[in-house]
Formats: structure tokens, C-alpha cells, sequence
């Protein structure tokens, strides 16, 4: 009987090296197991990198800001680079300068046609036209009754989607303040235009292919959606909670798992860094972003001449061009930004509008806390117990808002810990861009019922942000009424204050209508474009509301 100790592995025999090896083919064999066990290294590094990141993404907190298109939601995700990624964001903030350069530049495009149409029928002497075509930067305003919120309360049956329609048909004519005054009164007489006019719109007209091209390098977040967009489906149509009714109306691909064209990442912010050829968008007509720059600033002067001429601003007033907010910041810094080499602040990136298209993933990894601007802030930030967060990740999810975009948001409901939603409250006389019949507030509303009511969204806390709050000051101080255009408002006092204390309660009533059980209220009021007290807002809500919420549900 042989002992096994006896017996000779038989993996030994196999690696054993053959008895009459020569030197020469011995040290052959070495480095052959050398590099095998180095590319077997190498594999087993990659799945531990893999298992990692993946624990990591689980364990990430996971942030999805939702509301209506133009709410905020990519200027609160700037705001959460600032605040907790400073150094990261440091790299990013350049790349902004050619999102803002089209702001600009599709402003003043905005007046030259506007300026263009006006010449023309002054030339012909035919009696002035009422609408403008052109660009983007027009909010257009057609004729529609008031709403009101106490129609928005009802049951929690009321959530579904003929309820909606039902809501939409309420409202499907609501009104225009600016176009029921013009409407009292004769047209003025035509505007003396003269040759410097005409000069200057000669010298801006490089500015049409610089707008193009831009577009062709941002994509199609360039382009803003508008009513005939969003006639684009009859699939989808135009609902305001696509997401609560989807088993019934399919969008084009399957909507509970996440399309492969989104969760996506800006490729123009990369390209913007990425200066090799090939690897970036082609400009049709410039040769790269830096000879954009030189003929923006070589219009400088003649831009500045456009804005503040008295002839062009009544123009405006006149025909009611609303640019958008941020053209009328970038036109009044026109000096600082059409220079060659001009390089945005924190301050002009918060207002560049590019809209979101898909849903973009952002991560976001905490830096060092004492980088954090604390000490500025008001005195709230003192009393919190501020913790070190260093190299927490976030994941942060920002949609399109848009009515034909908001189908790609369910996929997102099932692991998101918080909802971060944006209600501009400044657009109480405003309609959706989508689509002219709606009330932008009263789409807030739909949106924020479906959103409370959502047995998807039962465990996410839930916090709200009443955005625009510098926009509906400035707006009642002009002397809009809100009661023309909301009239369960009533007879309470025509001021921001009290009007936003209104709104917040219509918002936690309906929250509490459908989630009386425990669900707190988090409200905010907000001006997202104002960083510090932004941060302010968002560090309190991480150190404090979140903290609690992911602790009680077990997330942390
Ligand atoms: N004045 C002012 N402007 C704001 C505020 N919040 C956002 N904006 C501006 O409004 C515009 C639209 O904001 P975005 O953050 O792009 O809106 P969004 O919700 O991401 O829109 P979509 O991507 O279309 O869904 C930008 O030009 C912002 O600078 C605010 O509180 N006050
Ligand atoms: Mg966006």
C-alpha cells in the first residue's frame, strides 16, 4: 500500500520543467509564466475595479430633479457641481463659454429680424405686421382664460391621465396679458428707421452662420421645442404625465428599461477640452470655437449699438419680443463677454440655457468640505452640523422637462432616493412652449400631483424647490396681477410674498392629499441663478433632510 504523500501532484508533473532544459530555454519558460501571471494579475484587478464601482454605484446616492422644461433643473445641478465639487467644476466651467456665445448671438439675431421685418414693411409702406418670425428667444403669448388651483385639488382618482385632458380643455384658452392690452389700442405709427440701421444690420450678419454653427456643435439641446415638435408624436401626444399612463401608451421603446440614447453625457463639454481633430463636432462654416470667438468679438461695438439703441428697444416693446432672461444678462455684458479671450464666471454659466434632451447622468464626488464657501453663508449654515462627506458619490439625473420628453423618466423611479423638484413659480402668466393652451403653473401642478401620488415614488423624500423667485418679484413690481391670471387667488394681496406663501400651501395641501400619512413637507424658495444662497439651500438639505431621510430608510 502506497502512502499519498507518496504520490506526486499531478499539476507538478505538468509544470514541471523537462529534465534537460537547457539555460537558454529555461529563462524562455520564466518569462512566459511571468507575463502569465501577470495578465492573470491584470484580470483580477479589473473585476475587483468593476465589483467596486458597481458597490459604489449602489451605494451612491441617487438624485433625480424633475419638473417642467425651463423650471431649473440644469441650473440646480450647476449649482451642486459649485457647492460640493468645486475643484471638479473648475474644469467643466469653460466649456460653457459656447452655450453662452449662442445665447447671445441667437438673441441678437432675435432683433435683427425683428428689426429686418420692421424695415421692410417701413420701405413698402404697408401697415405694420403683428407677429414676428425668427429664432429661438421668443416667448410667444396667445390668448387664454385664468386658471385656478382649487380646480387642481380633487381626489387622488383625479390623477389620471382623462382627468388631465379634462384640466387641459379648463385651461385651453388662457390668457395673455400682453396681448389683451395691444389689442385696445391702434397701431402706432412706423418707427424712424435710417441708414445706421441698415448699416448695422450689414455688419451683425456674420452672426447668422456663427448661430449655425454653434447649433451644430451643442446639438440638439440648441434648438428649443415648440408647438409643432411636439405635435411630433401622435404615439405620445403632448401629455403632461406620460409616465403615470405609459402601460397604455407606449413611447417608441420599451419604457421600463432605460433607452440606450439616454443616461447620456454631454460629448460637446468633452469636445470643448479635446482639442485634437476628429474627436470634436465639425463647425460647417469656422474653422474651430476660437474663430467663433474672434467674430463675436470683432461685433462687439455693433452689438453694443443694437442693444442700447432707443429705436430697437421700442421696437421690442412694441411687437413684444420677450428674449429669453439670459439674452437680456448676456446682451447687458456684452463688453465683458464678445472678447477673445473671454472666460465665463460661475455667474454668467448659471444663466446659459442649453436645453436637456434625454436624461443625462451626472457624478458627483464630494470634495473636501473646507472647501466649501461656509463662512459667507447666512447663519443658518453655522447651526448645522456640518459633516465631512469627502469622496461621497451622488448620482444626479437630469431630464428633459419638456411634455415630449417626460416619457423617459420612468425608468429612473425605481432606485432614486430623492426627487428634487423645480416649480417656477415666476411663470403664473406664461403657457408651455409645447404647447400654447397651457398655463406653465397649472403644468407644475399636474406635474407635482402625479409626482406625490406616485406608489413608485413612496419611499424617495421628496423636496421641492419655488424656483424664480428674482423673476415673479420683478414681474408683480411691473405690475402684472395674478389674479387675471390664477383666479382662486382672489382678492389676497398682489405681492410675491403673498403670493408664494399661497402657492406653498396649494403644493403641501396636495401632498398631503395624497400621502397623509407621513410624508414631511420640504418647500424651498428659491432663485437658483444666486449661488450662495443656493449653496446655502443645498447644504442644508444634504446635511440635514437627507441625512435624516436616508438614515430612517435605510439607505446609509
Ligand atoms: N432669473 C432666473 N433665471 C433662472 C432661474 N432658474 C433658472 N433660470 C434660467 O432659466 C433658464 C432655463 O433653466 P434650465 O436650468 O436650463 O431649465 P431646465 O429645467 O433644465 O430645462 P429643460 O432642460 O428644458 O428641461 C436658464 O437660462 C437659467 O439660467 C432663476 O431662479 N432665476
Ligand atoms: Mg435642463
Amino acid at each position: 500500500m502506497r502512502f499519498s504523500s507518496e504520490v506526486e501532484d499531478p499539476i507538478s508533473v505538468l509544470l514541471k520543467p523537462p529534465p534537460d532544459e537547457t539555460l537558454q530555454q529555461r529563462d524562455a519558460r520564466l518569462s512566459m509564466e511571468a507575463e502569465a501571471k501577470r495578465v492573470s494579475d491584470q484580470i483580477d484587478e479589473g473585476i475587483r475595479a468593476e465589483r467596486a464601482a458597481m458597490k459604489k454605484r449602489k451605494d451612491a446616492t441617487k438624485l433625480l430633479l424633475l419638473g417642467q422644461s425651463e423650471s431649473g433643473k440644469s441650473t440646480t445641478l450647476k449649482n451642486f457641481q459649485m457647492t460640493f465639487a468645486p475643484k471638479a467644476w473648475q474644469t467643466e466651467r469653460m466649456s460653457w463659454r459656447a452655450v453662452i456665445q449662442l445665447n447671445l448671438v441667437r438673441a441678437v439675431n432675435t432683433i435683427l429680424d425683428t428689426l429686418a421685418t420692421e424695415m421692410a414693411v417701413g420701405a413698402s409702406m404697408r401697415p405694420p405686421s403683428r407677429g414676428v418670425g425668427g429664432s429661438g428667444g421668443i416667448t410667444s403669448k396667445p390668448s387664454s382664460p385664468p386658471f385656478s388651483t382649487i380646480a387642481l385639488g380633487g381626489d387622488a382618482d383625479d390623477a389620471d391621465d382623462s382627468d388631465d385632458a379634462e384640466e387641459d380643455k379648463k385651461t385651453a384658452s388662457s390668457h395673455s396679458h400682453t396681448q389683451r392690452s395691444s389689442e385696445s389700442h391702434a397701431p402706432p405709427a412706423l418707427l424712424p428707421f435710417t441708414s445706421t440701421h441698415s448699416v448695422l444690420r450689414l455688419s451683425l450678419a456674420p452672426l447668422r452662420s456663427i448661430e449655425t454653427d454653434l447649433m451644430a456643435f451643442l446639438g440638439s439641446g440648441s434648438e428649443e421645442i415648440n408647438a409643432d415638435d411636439a405635435r411630433f408624436s401622435e404615439n405620445i401626444g403632448n401629455m403632461a404625465t406620460p409616465f403615470d399612463t405609459v402601460s397604455v401608451t407606449s413611447p417608441p421603446s420599451s419604457p421600463r428599461r432605460r433607452p440606450q440614447e439616454f443616461t447620456v453625457k454631454s460629448t460637446w463639454k468633452n469636445a470643448v477640452g479635446n482639442r485634437s481633430r476628429g474627436s470634436s463636432p465639425r463647425l460647417a462654416q469656422h474653422s474651430d470655437l476660437d474663430s467663433v470667438t474672434e467674430v463675436i468679438a470683432g461685433c462687439r461695438e455693433d452689438i453694443q449699438a443694437l442693444w442700447q439703441d432707443t429705436l430697437v428697444r421700442e421696437l421690442l416693446r412694441r411687437k413684444q419680443i420677450k428674449l429669453q432672461d439670459s439674452a437680456t444678462y448676456y446682451l447687458d455684458h456684452v463688453d465683458m463677454i464678445a472678447r477673445t479671450g473671454y472666460g465665463p464666471s460661475d455667474n454668467d454659466v448659471l444663466r446659459a440655457r442649453l436645453r436637456t434632451s434625454g436624461v443625462q447622468e451626472h457624478r458627483i464626488t464630494f470634495e473636501n468640505s473646507a472647501d466649501f464657501h461656509v463662512g459667507t453663508h447666512t447663519d443658518l449654515m453655522s447651526s448645522l452640523p456640518l459633516q465631512v462627506e469627502y469622496g461621497t458619490e451622488w448620482i444626479v439625473y437630469d431630464v428633459g422637462g419638456s411634455r415630449t420628453s417626460r416619457w423617459a423618466w420612468l425608468p429612473y423611479f425605481d432606485d432614486a432616493h430623492v426627487i428634487l423638484f423645480l416649480a417656477p413659480i415666476s411663470c403664473f402668466d406664461e403657457q408651455l412652449a409645447e404647447d400654447p393652451k397651457i398655463n406653465r403653473l397649472q403644468d407644475s401642478f399636474i406635474l407635482w400631483r402625479s409626482i406625490v401620488s406616485s406608489k413608485l415614488l413612496a419611499n424617495c423624500a421628496i423636496i421641492l424647490f419655488m424656483n424664480k423667485y428674482d423673476l415673479l418679484s420683478r414681474k408683480i413690481k411691473h405690475g402684472a396681477v395674478v389674479k387675471d391670471y390664477m383666479t382662486s387667488y382672489g382678492e389676497r394681496e398682489n405681492s410675491a410674498r403673498e403670493f408664494t406663501r399661497y402657492l406653498r400651501n396649494q403644493f403641501k395641501g396636495q401632498l398631503r392629499e395624497h400621502l397623509p400619512e407621513a410624508r414631511p413637507f420640504y418647500g424651498f424658495v428659491t432663485s437658483v441663478i444666486d449661488q450662495k444662497a443656493t449653496a446655502t439651500t443645498l447644504l442644508y438639505m444634504r446635511d440635514s433632510i437627507l441625512r435624516d431621510h436616508l438614515k430612517q430608510a435605510d439607505f446609509v
